[in-house]
């Protein structure tokens, strides 16, 4: 019996890197986590410890630094300067992938007016890209994490199977919050305007959930995909990920009162999770050189 090298990769993950544009008064601020990971022939590392072929990962976290240098820009085109530079400089390295969290700053108001150097994180939200080269070709997978939504109102849930295990009430009226998390596949990783396509997504994920009238997050995330694939030509599929953040309503007859769907628990856990891709019919469910670093599944 044979035993072989399988596929591999290595990287750094998760270099952390801030930029601070002073070009004038006014300073610019870009909070990113990059992680960096190289694939090809790196069979004489695993089997010899020969290390002929290994960029280190030392050196791929200092290119990280060194390329901001000149500016980070937009991540998707940092991402993809990294991307080719690995798969460009070394003849050993013939695919790298980059993923890129970029952190939200908002700046200050102070006496109502925003500071010039002054920010705070913007809540939980993240920004994120996931860029692959391989054979020439580049996959661009973009999306946005932690984007929390709630309706007071709008949403229903009832017709659901009972069983002897089902305690759930019928609802015509109750809470529906979530994080989005969201993931959409580019069809082309030139000639866009990421930044655009970003906020319009954005805006277009949270227009659909505010005017969906939901009978279910499973019918809501459709809604929210459909509207994405709709409005914006330049995305190919979309993947949502909705934790459904339960708000229960506090029975509170004990203490002689009631309840007219104003009182909630918040709960954190459990929470139903509902997952579902969206995707135009004449796309491949998943282009073949993704297969390797293929798209978050949830
Ligand atoms: O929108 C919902 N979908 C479900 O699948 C589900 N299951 C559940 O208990 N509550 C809900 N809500």
């Amino acid at each position: 019996m044979g035993i072989a090298l399988g596929p591999n990769q290595y990287g750094k993950a998760e270099v952390r890197l801030v930029t601070v544009d002073r070009q004038g008064p006014v300073h610019h601020l870009k909070d990113v986590t990059v992680s960096t990971s190289l694939r090809g022939g790196l069979e004489r590392t695993h089997l010899t410890g020969d290390n002929t072929d290994v960029v280190a990962t030392d050196t791929q976290k200092n290119t990280v630094y060194a390329f901001a240098a000149d500016g980070v820009g937009q991540i998707e085109d940092f991402a993809l300067r990294l991307a080719e530079h690995f798969t460009g400089a070394f003849e050993h390295i013939t695919g790298a992938r980059m993923l890129i969290s970029e952190h939200g700053w908002n700046r200050i108001d102070v006496d109502g007016t925003p500071h010039e150097h002054a920010f705070s994180r913007a809540g939980g939200e993240e920004r994120t890209t996931a860029v692959t080269v391989q054979d020439g070709r580049a996959w661009v997978v973009s999306g946005l994490t932690g984007l929390t939504v709630l309706k007071s109102t709008g949403s229903e849930f009832h017709g659901f199977p009972r069983d002897e295990y089902t305690t759930l009430a019928e609802t015509t009226d109750r809470i529906l919050a979530t994080a989005v998390t969201a993931r959409w596949r580019y069809s082309a990783a030139s000639g866009i305007d990421w930044a655009l396509s970003f906020d319009e997504i954005r805006r277009t994920l949270l227009e659909a959930f505010a005017a969906k009238h939901s009978l279910s997050l499973q019918q809501t995330l459709y809604a929210m995909g459909e509207a994405v694939l709709e409005a914006r030509p330049e995305v190919a599929e979309i993947r949502l990920s909705l934790p459904n953040k339960h708000h229960f309503l506090v029975d509170l007859s004990p203490f002689g009162l009631s309840n007219e769907n104003e009182v909630f628990h918040a709960a954190d856990r459990p929470y139903g999770l509902i997952e579902g891709t969206v995707i135009r019919d004449d796309e491949p469910a998943d282009a073949a050189g993704l297969a390797w670093y293929s798209l978050p599944e949830f």
